[in-house]
């Protein structure tokens, strides 16, 4: 039987001294973490949100980091609020030695290993069979589609690779995408392709289950959707292509399509929105980038240049209307099954908040990011290959523009100035997730910025 553990929100010692003993562990775990966003400071405070026992042994948790202690209910604080699924054993199987956390020292716990329960079968197991059953555990709410029937006794397997938040597959058969970083209202993965798959678009896998918690606010946890069991998604495939010198522009003119269609349905499952005033656009790109440069020095040289790329939008044609879009387009996030691609995750960019992420945006963003990630596969090879990028690139808008009816490469000053944001962002990632990686998105900088484009 599940049952929630009462606690007092924002105290790491509510119910007692295994609180405490955790939190110093997961103070030094936690930064270690792919999907931890706040590595640029200190775990100093950490405080439990809401703890309860989802079944023997395994322990749900939501903590909250970087800012003040939350009210119950009250406004979500500043900082970030994470999801954990812990487990504690006397000793660790040498198959669970990823999962490992910490030795507990003190309390109730103290000798005892602590892990992460996600990496555990057993656990991942139990976690399905609380999906297939809808129903709650404190103040945690399963829910299912009516019409989906999972079977139960899937074998479980977590994803090795480091992603935003941690995906087990079920016997090849679901995919259960538990959200790491958590933000106050309905997730967009779980909105966006329900209502998506309301609207009978086939390029999402749609939503089968899913969780929430009602505390301290109401928010989504984790998704389960259909798996698609021979797909390989677009950076893995565009990367084989090059090893290979093979042209990749069939497949990118097909990913212009499919992202079309996916705008296409996106504009009429979401109320079209209104076009924000261009002088906001060039007010946030810009705060974007000198907040970026704070962080990054290495981008200082270039914002006068980028600058300009942003204030060319107040002069340029607008573009297409506003609507709700992907937010996070990248290579990474498109999977090609048999002849079809598919588009997922639809969070957006990690870090913003989630109001900006659901509202009303250009949908030339999305298509940037996708540009961008030409970009970032061609330069993974040595020599770089420029050329690879830009037929891709050709090929992609082309695609975009037979679906869509408007082609991305007539509004020039639009697509430089989301380009630029794009790579903005990429350069605050990288710095901060992949500091091997920046090397790739200032090069884009540099051109935008002194050739511009
Ligand atoms: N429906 C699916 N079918 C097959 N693989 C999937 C599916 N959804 C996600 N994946 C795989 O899981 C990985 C992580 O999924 P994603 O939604 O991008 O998570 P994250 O937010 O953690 O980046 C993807 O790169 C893809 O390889
Ligand atoms: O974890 P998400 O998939 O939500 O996205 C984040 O991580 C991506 C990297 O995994 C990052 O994408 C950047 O790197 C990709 C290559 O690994 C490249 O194809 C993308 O174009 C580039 O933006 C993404 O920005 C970030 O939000």
């Amino acid at each position: 039987m599940s049952k929630a553990v009462s606690h007092r929100p924002g105290s790491t010692t509510g119910s007692g001294r295994p609180l405490a003993s955790l939190a110093g562990l997961l103070r030094d775990w936690l930064p270690r973490q792919r999907w931890f966003a706040g590595k640029d400071r200190p775990v100093t405070d950490l405080s439990v949100l809401s703890l309860t026992e989802l079944f023997p042994g395994c322990l749900h948790l939501l903590v909250h980091t970087g800012g003040g202690v939350p009210a119950p209910g009250g406004t979500p604080p500043a900082g970030d609020c994470y999801q954990l699924l812990l487990s504690v054993r006397k000793q660790l199987a040498p198959r669970l030695d990823r999962a490992f956390i910490g030795r507990a020292e003190e309390g109730s716990l103290a000798g005892l290993a602590v892990y992460d329960a996600l990496y555990d079968p057993r656990a991942a197991q139990l976690l399905l069979e609380r999906l297939r059953r809808p129903g709650t555990a404190g103040p945690l709410r399963f829910e299912s589609d009516a019409a989906a029937r999972v079977p139960g006794g899937l074998a479980p397997r977590l994803l090795d690779a480091e992603q935003s938040n941690s995906s087990l597959v079920y016997g090849d058969a679901y995919i259960l995408k538990v959200f790491r970083r958590i933000q106050p209202g309905v997730n967009p993965d779980l909105e966006v392709p329900g209502a998506l798959a309301a609207q009978g678009c086939a390029r999402v896998p749609a939503p089968v289950a899913w969780f929430r918690t009602e505390e301290p606010w109401p928010a989504t946890l984790g998704v389960l959707q259909p798996f698609l069991p021979d797909a390989a998604d677009g950076w893995t495939l565009a990367l084989r292509a090059l090893v290979a010198g093979d042209d990749f522009t069939t497949e990118a003119h097909e990913l212009g399509r499919a992202v079309a269609e996916v705008h296409l349905a996106l504009a009429t499952a979401f109320p079209p929105g209104v076009h924000g005033e261009t002088s906001r656009t060039v007010a946030a790109m810009t705060a974007r980038l000198d907040a970026a440069a704070r962080c990054v020095p290495a981008l200082a040289p270039f914002v006068p240049g980028l600058r300009t790329a942003f204030a060319a939008l107040a002069t340029c044609d607008a573009g297409p209307p506003a609507q709700r879009i992907h937010g996070d387009v990248h290579l990474g996030q498109v999977l090609r099954a048999g002849e079809d691609w598919f588009v997922i995750d639809f969070e957006g960019e990690p870090s913003r908040p989630l109001s900006e992420r659901c509202s009303a945006q250009s949908p030339v963003r999305d298509i940037a990011g996708m540009l961008r990630s030409f970009d970032y596969a061609a330069r993974q090879r040595r020599p770089w290959r420029p050329d690879w990028a830009r037929l891709c690139r050709e090929a992609f808008c082309a695609g975009y523009a037979a679906r869509a009816g408007w082609d991305p490469r007539t509004k020039h000053a639009l697509l430089r100035a989301h380009e630029t944001d794009r790579a903005v962002y990429e350069v605050l990632y990288e710095a901060r997730h992949r500091p091997d990686w920046l090397p790739v998105p200032m090069a884009a900088i540099e051109r935008l910025a002194v050739r511009g484009g």
